[in-house]
């Protein structure tokens, strides 16, 4: 039987049953899967303002008003244009389906408002791991080390002053608060430098697990009172705010070292301050703040504190896997109806 269509009307038929993804941001690393998945689906980019929030949100808007999207998604460069909320992405529903961030951690994009209008939050999961423990390490080794104090010294002209011996990482004792797949991998690491790590996870690891890691399941409170250095490695959510506070830091030894990659709300930062001034943490090397991007002066000035600008997963060989997880998460939401890395669960299942 003949089409009741023109072959223009088929074209267009065709053209507009594909497909359409917002991605917020230029895919720079996965370009040959970017182009084999545009064979079958239509991706429009717009890029967000570096330092505008609201002017991220416009662009936003205005594509929403020019198209009807099924998925969305952002890369890199997060911070000055998270949370992904409401106030950004409302007017992409009802159609848009499928959000994902090139993030491990998710909690700056609102995943009960997705999932309350059918739609699916995912994330890169993985993909930042081995970039982000080896921040972790980064920071271990000049947090021992005091590299920052003695980058200070000698760039004011007193090659090594005064500064007092320094420490290695044999032997020290490692709490890892978090055992997932950076606290994993960071605690490899540090087995390798000769030192003994223990941890705590809302889980406890298999028997085998931990003797393949060659680590040591503890109570939180044993992790605090045992540690030298304190490593967080959990994500943020409601019962993770603040998990260190004025108490814990009480428990813990005198002149502790702490690591933070994992979010800057996790510690208390008035209580996180106050035992870094009084000595009680003798260091701490830090890649996540409260409020970034712009964290509290506090944290750019201290001498004991080595910074990094969310700069874990700022690797080429992270930025292939981020953009490749994205590009997979879609093209399996697509197919099947399911994304690969969901952290919600849509009430309404299209
Ligand atoms: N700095 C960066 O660039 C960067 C990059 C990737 C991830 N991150 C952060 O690191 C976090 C961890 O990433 P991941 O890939 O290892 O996640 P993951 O989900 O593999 O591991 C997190 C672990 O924390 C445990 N956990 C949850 N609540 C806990 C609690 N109250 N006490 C102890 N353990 C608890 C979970 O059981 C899980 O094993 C992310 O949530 C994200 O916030 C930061």
């Amino acid at each position: 039987m003949e089409s009741e269509f023109k072959q223009e009307d088929q074209v267009e038929l065709k053209r507009s049953t594909k497909k359409r993804v917002l991605s917020i941001d230029i895919p720079q690393f996965a370009t040959d899967l970017l182009e084999k998945l545009k064979e079958k689906y239509i991706f429009d980019f717009i890029v967000p303002d570096p330092h505008s929030r609201e002017e991220t949100i416009k662009k936003i808007h205005k594509a929403a008003e020019r198209n009807t999207y099924d998925a969305c998604f952002w890369v890199f460069k997060n911070a000055p244009i998270s949370p992904f909320t409401k106030e950004m992405l409302g007017p992409l529903m009802p159609s848009c389906r499928l959000f994902i961030t090139g993030a491990a951690g998710y909690d700056d994009l609102d995943i009960e408002w997705m999932a309350a209008n059918g739609a699916y939050a995912a994330n890169a999961q993985n993909a930042p791991t081995e970039g982000t423990a080896i921040m972790n390490l980064l920071l271990f080794l000049s947090v021992l080390r005091g590299s920052r104090e003695a980058e200070q010294t000698m760039r004011s002209g007193k090659w090594h002053g005064n500064l007092p011996l320094m420490e290695d990482p044999r032997g020290k004792i490692v709490g890892i608060i978090g055992m997932g797949a950076i606290g994993k991998s960071f605690a490899q690491k540090i087995i390798s430098l000769g030192g003994r790590v223990i941890y705590n996870n809302r889980t406890r690891l298999s028997k085998e697990e931990e003797e393949s890691l060659d680590v040591q399941y503890v109570n939180f409170d044993e992790l605090l009172t045992t540690s030298d250095v304190i490593s967080v490695n959990c994500p943020l959510t409601l019962s993770t705010k603040n998990l260190l506070s004025k108490n814990e830091f009480q428990k813990m030894k005198d002149g502790v070292y702490i690591l933070n990659t994992a979010r800057g709300n996790i510690i208390d930062e008035e209580a996180f301050i106050e035992a870094i001034q009084s000595g009680k943490v003798s260091r701490a090397g830090l890649d996540v703040f409260v409020n970034e991007p712009s964290p509290n002066p506090f944290w750019l000035t201290c001498d004991k504190v080595t910074v990094q600008p969310h700069w874990g997963g700022f690797t080429t060989s992270t930025a292939v896997k981020v953009e490749e997880a994205i590009l997979e998460n879609i093209d399996t939401f697509f197919k099947t109806g399911r994304p690969l890395n969901p952290v919600n669960t849509p009430a309404i299942q299209l």
